[in-house]
C-alpha cells in the first residue's frame, strides 16, 4: 500500500470563535493578550502552519474569511467544526481542516505537521493531547466527513465532540510541555476567566524572555 502524506498544501486552518465566552463575560476572540488580541494571536501561528485560514465567528479581520455555523447554538464547537469542514470541502486541492481554539493562544508551532503525520490514510482523524488530557478541538479532519457530522448534529443536540469520534478512526497525538524561562507551559493553556488571562499575561511575558 501507498504511504499516505499530507502536507500543508492540501490543509486549510479554522479559528473556532463561537460559543458564549461566559466564564470571560465578553467574547474572548477581542480579549487583549499583550498588544493583540487572543484572534489576532491565534490567527498569526495557524497560518504559519496552514495553505489558507478562516475565523468561525461573527466578525473577523477584513483580510479573513469568515464561516458561520450552519447550526448555530446546536453541539457547541462540533457546529464549529462542521462549518470549517463545509468551508474547506468547497476549497480547490484542500483535503483536510485543521481546528484550533480561539482562547488557546499558545498552541505548538508543529501542530499541523504532528497531526498530519499522524495520519494514515485519508479518512482519519488526528487529535492533540498534552498531560494526558485530549484537546478535541484541536483537530485535523477529513472534509469528507461534513455529511456524516452535520447527519450527527442533526440526531442529537446534546452529544460532545468525543462522542463523535467514537464513530471514526482517530489517533491522538501528545505534545509536550514547551520550556519557558519561569517553567514548563502546557501549549494547551486556555483562557476562560479573567484570571486565566493574568496568568497568560505571564507565560506571554516568560516566552519573551
Ligand atoms: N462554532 C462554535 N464554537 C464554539 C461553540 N461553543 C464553544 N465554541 C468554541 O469552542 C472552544 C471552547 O469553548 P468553551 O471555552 O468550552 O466555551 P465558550 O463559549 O468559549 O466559553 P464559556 O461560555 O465560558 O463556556 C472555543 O474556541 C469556542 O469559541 C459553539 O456553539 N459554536
Amino acid at each position: 500500500m501507498a504511504e499516505f502524506s499530507l502536507d500543508k498544501s492540501h490543509i486549510a486552518g479554522v479559528v473556532l470563535a463561537g460559543g458564549r465566552s461566559q466564564r470571560m463575560g465578553r467574547d474572548k476572540a477581542g480579549v487583549m493578550l499583550g498588544a493583540e488580541n487572543l484572534l489576532h494571536h491565534v490567527l498569526t501561528r495557524l497560518s504559519q502552519q496552514a495553505l489558507l485560514v478562516a475565523v468561525n465567528a461573527e466578525t473577523a479581520p477584513e483580510d479573513v474569511p469568515v464561516v458561520p455555523d450552519r447550526f448555530p447554538g446546536k453541539a457547541g464547537p462540533m457546529a464549529g467544526i462542521h462549518a470549517a469542514m463545509v468551508y474547506a470541502a468547497g476549497l480547490p486541492s484542500i483535503t483536510h481542516v485543521v481546528t484550533v481554539s480561539v482562547d488557546c493562544p499558545f498552541f505548538p508551532a508543529d501542530l499541523v505537521a504532528r497531526l498530519a503525520a499522524a495520519i494514515e490514510h485519508s479518512s482519519q482523524i488526528a487529535i492533540a493531547a498534552s498531560e494526558g488530557r485530549s484537546h478535541p478541538v484541536f483537530g485535523l479532519w477529513p472534509v469528507t466527513l461534513a455529511a456524516d457530522l452535520e447527519a450527527w448534529i442533526a440526531a442529537d443536540e446534546k452529544r460532545r465532540v468525543r462522542d463523535f469520534l467514537l464513530r471514526h478512526d482517530v489517533t491522538e497525538v501528545a505534545f509536550p510541555l514547551h520550556p519557558t524561562r519561569a517553567s514548563l507551559l502546557d501549549p494547551f493553556f486556555n483562557i476562560n476567566t479573567p484570571d486565566d488571562l493574568v496568568e497568560a499575561e505571564r507565560w506571554l511575558e516568560a516566552l519573551r524572555a
